[in-house]
């Protein structure tokens, strides 16, 4: 552990309400850097003006910038100056500084909260300089957004937070800029995060921009989320929840792929058992590759909506042209024509296609499932790194089932029309509905994101009708909610066509839930939503062609 106050770190969250700001975490008590007690909660922290900073001149303070700021610092620099992934750059650069456990885990609060929390504390931060924030080196902001979130979101002694960040930027942008940061980091530390949303937001009346600064978001995305969740029939009044959610750690869930894969270990080694799909598991954190299964790749990582949409489009009934009187596009009573008893004919092995397959995740269930319903997988993904990301998660699962196809999905339906009996068109999206794991993407995402991918999407699900067989069954899939990428794509697609039916996808998830009632469906589309369901919000549609 680094004896620079880095042992009161907060769960990895963006800026929360409340005068602490840390909630849940370890919270053991600890000694700071100047001797000072802190509490089980890191509590001596946020008192204002009762905090005992070193009196010290910042040329006096320390002059080595501690290696779990430092990463923080690396990788916001990489996410603003080279658009670069915080989840890609993070572990890299964990691993390049030889970070152990516990710096790594405040490296990674610091890093993702400073990147979550951004409008937030900008807002704030924009009060305590002198001049426009865009007028600043964007190296000096990064330090001071690290610096922000110390104060004001973990459980950091304040003299640690100050004295720390201004060796970082000592040693790192040089020794002009300290003076001005320690400066602005000693206003940001006056007050509470609580106390300074009640000064940005005392005289603010619009609703939006009030959500937008609390919770740190754009305002087009809070404006998007109310639109998306009124679309799919939740209450507006929900959107607190929601952008509240998005700034939470998700859990790591796990899959064990069925038929190949194990849990025991995971559970062994306290992981819990998930409650919404079976063969999942809630990760007790740490190094996964400590499990064996996960090495082996026959136990994964996967969001529990990705789980839950990917059994759906598995197990939804397929139209072969014999019906139950009063159960017609259920897509979950219908009887399989050839299994009635006395007439079982040979049923040939169902094809089915990921078409938008890259990174692999769902291909990875999905060819489980395939193995085990005795059905093949073609997995088509156009990215050939990402195709080779799909091969490996492949892997696991015996080779004879799945094929990947490295190729456009547009042309999957003239290329091979007909020809498959599931489809999933996992479609490229704003993920407006994973913002919690990406935590710059709400900052570089724009409206015009999704104006611009609505015709892929259109494009990609045509296909799909094109390529699935009569009788079969297309699940159009986004991690979004939002209405221009999810509603508005199925409606557009399946006007002026009576050859197909919009299945119950509510039923369907359901159906594969271990609850039973997941509450997803709205006019028979489905939405999950990481505050209701502590899930990625994945969107479903079940489209089938009839026979
Ligand atoms: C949401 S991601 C899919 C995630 C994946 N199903 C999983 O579970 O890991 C969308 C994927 O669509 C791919 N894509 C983009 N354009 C495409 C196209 N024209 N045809 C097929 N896939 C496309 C992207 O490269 C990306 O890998």
């Amino acid at each position: 552990m680094s004896e620079s106050g880095t042992s009161g770190s907060g769960r990895g969250n963006g800026p929360r309400r409340g005068g602490s700001g840390g909630q849940g975490g370890a919270g053991q008590a600890g000694r700071g850097r100047d001797g000072s007690q802190r509490n089980a909660q890191g509590r001596e922290r946020n008192r204002g003006p009762q905090r005992g900073f070193t009196e010290n001149a910042p040329s006096q303070r320390t002059r080595r910038a501690d290696p779990a700021r430092l990463v923080a610092f690396e990788v916001l620099r990489a996410v603003a100056a080279e658009d670069a992934y915080a989840n890609l750059v993070l572990p890299a650069r964990i691993r390049h500084h030889g970070l152990d456990k516990r710096d790594a885990g405040f490296a990674t609060e610091l890093s993702y909260g400073a990147l979550r929390g951004q409008g937030t504390y900008d807002a704030i931060l924009a009060r305590c300089v002198d001049r426009p924030l865009d007028q600043l080196d964007p190296a000096i902001l990064d330090a001071l957004r690290i610096g922000a979130h110390q104060l004001l979101a973990m459980r950091v002694p304040a003299h640690a937070a100050l004295d720390q960040t201004v060796g970082l930027a000592r040693a790192v942008i040089g020794a002009g800029p300290s003076a001005l940061i320690n400066a602005v980091l000693r206003k940001v530390s006056a007050h509470t995060l609580e106390e300074w949303l009640d000064l940005l937001l005392s005289d603010e009346t619009d609703e939006t921009k009030k959500a937008a600064i609390r919770y740190a978001h754009p305002e087009w995305i809070v404006r998007a989320l109310r639109q998306s969740l009124v679309a799919h029939g939740r209450p507006v009044s929900e959107i607190s929840d929601l952008l509240e959610a998005d700034n939470a750690a998700p859990v790591v869930n796990l899959v064990a792929l069925p038929g190949l894969g194990s849990l025991d270990e995971a559970l062994e080694g306290g992981a819990t058992p998930g409650e919404l799909v079976e063969g999942s598991a809630l990760s007790s954190g740490g190094d996964l590759g400590r499990l064996a299964s996960v090495r082996e790749g026959t136990t994964r990582v996967q969001d529990v909506g990705s789980q839950l949409v990917a059994r759906a489009m598995a197990a939804v009934a397929l139209d072969t042209g014999v019906k139950v009187p009063g159960t017609e596009g259920s897509g979950v009573q219908e009887t399989d024509g050839d299994s009635r008893p006395g007439q079982e004919r040979e049923k040939p092995a169902e094809r089915w296609l990921d078409m938008c397959a890259g990174p692999g995740g769902k291909a990875a269930l999905l060819g489980a499932l395939a193995r085990e319903q005795g059905a093949t997988l073609l997995a088509n993904e156009p990215a050939p790194h990402r195709a080779k990301l799909v091969r490996q998660a492949l892997a696991a699962v015996p080779h004879e089932v799945w094929h990947v196809r490295t190729g456009d999905g547009r042309e999957v339906g003239t290329e091979m029309p007909e020809s498959f009996d599931r489809v999933l068109v996992d479609a490229p999206c704003t993920g407006l509905g994973a913002l919690r794991r990406r935590p710059e993407s709400r900052w570089r995402r724009t409206p015009k994101d999704l104006t611009d991918l609505g015709p892929l999407q259109r494009e990609l699900l045509k296909s799909a009708l094109a390529a699935v067989k009569p009788g079969g069954v297309v699940a159009y899939v986004t991690c979004s909610p939002h209405p221009a990428e999810t509603t508005a794509v199925v409606s557009d697609v399946l006007r002026n066509r009576d050859d197909l039916e919009l299945l119950d996808a509510g039923a369907a998830l359901d159906r594969v839930s271990l609850t039973g009632h997941l509450d997803a469906g709205h006019e028979r589309t489905a939405q999950l939503w990481p505050h209701v369901h502590r899930t990625d919000a994945m969107f479903l549609a079940l489209i089938r062609k009839k026979a």
